[in-house]
């Protein structure tokens, strides 16, 4: 018996990005894997079992990465599980060393630290089948000596090697202290603290007395290259890419995003009817309503990973009486329009964001994106950003959170956060329908002024966005631009399982997200609109003042009277200056959590009927018809385009917040986000409103 079979032993596959490491894991544990975040690591890593010959082992696939001196938070935490540096989780019983044998070279700079930590290493010579169709020969007993390690060769695409790799685990973890192998049992270049250049020269060496491809290798590859990453033809390729694919981002998502939205409409209206007219038996229904609210609970916590404590479970019975003990009516409002209406708003952006990781990950696969950051490098250099950063930012004009999420594609630390920072001033599609309303408020009768107005709000976003990156690169974020130093790997066919796989963890983060905060951020903006409620006498005479359209005054009133309406009034002084009165107040309070609810909350505080809501003309009549004290139009031209301008820069979104806070692993960064993008919305539309009104458009 040895030591590892005590307990489980695990084994971490590590290597360069792009050397097949996923693939091989896919191979190894046969696709049934789980994905790990540890405890204040925002980096996701995949675990699974490997089945080897009497025993069965733990598989971690690692982030891919150049060399172990740590610069992405990846790699810092590749490097963390390699020292055992993880909370609970000890140094790994074997590394399998994963190589890409059509690029030798350039993976055995990271081979020579990997190896000096002298861990019981494998090395699996992955690729083989394209190293072979490539005419590249390596001489694997030659390899095998320059390493002083076992060398398998394999292909994650084929499967071949895989079984005699399975072999080879079991040895070295049957038999961790051989007494003859100790020259074996950890691997070492003996290099140790070597130079980066000694390092280098090693690497080159060893390739060369292993290694023998032909001369002719990647000719057609350079002719394709030398396209793709010419300064001009290179950025029109690669725009032309980017729009291919958010063409098909919007054409295909419009399909299920409708599904989604309907689903949901009729699971509110469904709700609805099942609720009863009146609750005869109130025990009856405490102990329901109960029921329901616990599993739901129990069942977000299960998708969340969360662990269930004793504060919890108290917080959770508590927060199931509270709603159980709601007046039918408002647990019936609470239900549609909070819950219901809350996680629909948000889970209708799922089908976009998990068709545009699709792409993502067959652009990166393939070996195209290095080609496009290697292009784009050039043009973001302005702003002190790296050409990778160009991808979130496209993808951010969809929705900020699949751009934030696309940020991981940037290596350098610095970088990444100063992308996620700026990102979210971008036009979102939940913009839109704020865009749409104003356009019809100022130009219904110009198609051609009303797109004016959208192309000035895109341009603003982005220019917003470059200055403020620009702007962050040279004060908090100050640091150097790390020069592209990556290699262009060799094109390849990408992996559908590969894509497919990437598309449901960051798909299930997603879910997760809106199963859990999203959910709990409805809750609390339903209740601020409803509560306190208006004393039943006062709802008696605006409904008896009111005549024909009671219903809408009454809802007028009640908002007035909430939490939320009041606050609208007290923030009165703030938005003055911007030319919004206390009811766009209340629309831009509520937007905070959503920004897309300012034109639903508009439609509630100026009193349009529930109906015709939904009809733009409407509501841009009705708030045509708006006067102030004085006279004068509530919507003149100064005070739509403060509101336009407020709305393009303001961080108004809290599940991007949310996302911004798992991504960087802090809510500071989610509150200087906050920050400084309000601060620079209101003065973006203090200034807009003080020179528009200045200039007679008042
Ligand atoms: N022909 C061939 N292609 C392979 C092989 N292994 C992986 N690939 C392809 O190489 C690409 C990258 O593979 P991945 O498994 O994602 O590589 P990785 O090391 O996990 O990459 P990162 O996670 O980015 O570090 C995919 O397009 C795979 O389909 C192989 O043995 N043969
Ligand atoms: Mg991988």
């Amino acid at each position: 018996m040895s030591v590892v079979d005590t307990k489980r032993a695990t084994v971490a596959l590590v290597g360069n990005p792009n050397a097949g490491k996923t693939s091989l894991f896919n191979r190894l544990t046969g696709l049934r894997a789980r994905t790990a975040n540890y405890p204040g690591i925002t980096v996701d890593l995949r675990k699974g079992t490997v089945a080897l010959p009497g025993q069965s082992a733990e598989l971690i696939d690692l982030p891919g990465l150049y060399s172990i001196d740590a610069l992405s938070p990846e790699e810092q935490v590749a490097k963390a599980v390699l020292l055992g540096e993880i909370d609970g989780a000890d140094v790994p019983d074997v590394v399998v060393l994963v190589l890409d044998a059509t690029n030798l070279e350039r993976n055995l700079f990271l081979a020579s630290q990997i190896l000096d930590l002298e861990l019981p290493t494998v090395v699996a010579l992955n690729l083989i089948d394209a190293a072979t169709a490539a005419d590249i020969r390596i001489e694997v007993d030659k390899l095998a000596a320059e390493l002083h390690c076992p060398v398998v060769p394999v292909s994650a695409k084929t499967g071949r090697g895989v079984p005699e790799l399975k072999k080879l685990l079991h040895e070295r973890l049957s038999s961790p202290l051989p007494v003859l192998q100790t020259e074996h049992q950890s691997c070492t270049t003996g290099c140790t603290g070597c130079q980066f250049s000694a390092r280098y020269d090693w690497a080159e060496r060893v390739s060369k007395a292993a290694v023998h491809s032909p001369d002719m290798l990647g000719r057609r590859t350079a002719a394709v290259d030398k396209l793709l990453t010419n300064p001009v033809v290179g950025v029109f390729a690669f725009l032309a890419v980017m729009l291919g694919v958010f063409y098909l981002i919007f054409s295909m998502a419009s399909v299920p995003m409708d599904l989604v939205d309907e689903t949901f409409a009729s699971l509110g209206e469904w709700a609805n009817q099942q609720l009863p007219e009146t609750i005869s038996n109130r025990a009856l229904w405490f102990g329901g309503v109960f029921a329901v609210s616990m599993s739901l609970l129990a069942g977000s916590y299960w998708a969340a990973r969360i662990r269930w404590s004793r504060t919890s479970t108290a917080i959770a019975i508590v927060t199931s009486a509270v709603v159980a003990l709601l007046p039918l009516e408002d647990f019936r409002s609470l239900l549609v329009d909070g819950v219901i209406g809350g996680i629909g708003g948000v889970l209708i952006f799922l089908p976009q964001i998990c068709i545009l990781f699709f792409f993502i990950s067959l652009l990166e696969d393939s070996g195209y994106m290095a080609r496009a950051a290697f292009v784009m490098e050039r043009l973001m250099r302005f702003v002190g950003l790296p050409g990778k950063a160009f991808v979130p930012m496209l993808s951010a004009h969809a929705c900020a959170i699949p751009g934030i999420m696309a940020a991981r594609v940037i290596e350098n630390w610095r970088d990444r956060l100063v992308t996620i920072l700026v990102l979210p001033l971008l036009t979102c599609s939940a913009r839109l329908p704020v865009y749409s309303m104003i356009a019809a408020l100022l130009f219904a009768e110009s198609p051609f002024k009303a797109s004016l107005v959208f192309v000035g709000a895109y341009l603003l976003g982005i220019g917003a966005a470059l200055f403020s990156a620009w702007c962050l690169k040279k004060t908090i974020l100050k640091g150097d631009a790390i020069p592209l130093v990556i290699e262009l790997p060799s094109y390849r066919m990408p992996s559908l399982i590969n894509s497919l796989q990437l598309v449901a963890e960051r798909g299930m983060i997603f879910v997760r997200q809106a199963g859990t905060v999203i959910l709990l951020i409805s809750v609390i903006l339903w209740a601020l609109a409803t509560y306190p409620k208006l004393p039943d006498a006062q709802v008696e005479q605006v409904a008896a003042n009111a005549g024909a359209n009671a219903e809408q005054q009454v809802a007028q009133a009640s908002l007035a009277y909430s939490v939320a309406g009041r606050v609208g009034k007290l923030f009165e002084p703030v938005f003055r200056p911007l030319g919004f009165d206390w009811k766009i107040n209340v629309g831009v309070l509520t937007s905070f959590a959503a920004r897309e609810v300012v034109v639903s909350t508009l439609a509630i505080v100026y009193g349009i009927g529930e109906d015709s809501a939904e009809d733009e003309a409407t509501l841009v009549e009705t708030l045509r018809r708006q006067q102030r004290p004085d006279g004068t139009p509530v919507f003149n031209m100064a005070t739509s385009l403060s509101l336009l301008v407020f709305f393009v820069l303001a961080m108004q979104c809290l599940p991007t917040q949310a996302v911004t806070k798992r991504e960087t692993g802090s809510w500071k960064w989610a509150m200087l986000q906050l920050g400084y993008m309000s601060g620079l919305a209101y003065v973006a539309a203090l200034v807009t409103y003080q020179v528009c009104t200045r200039a007679g458009l008042g």
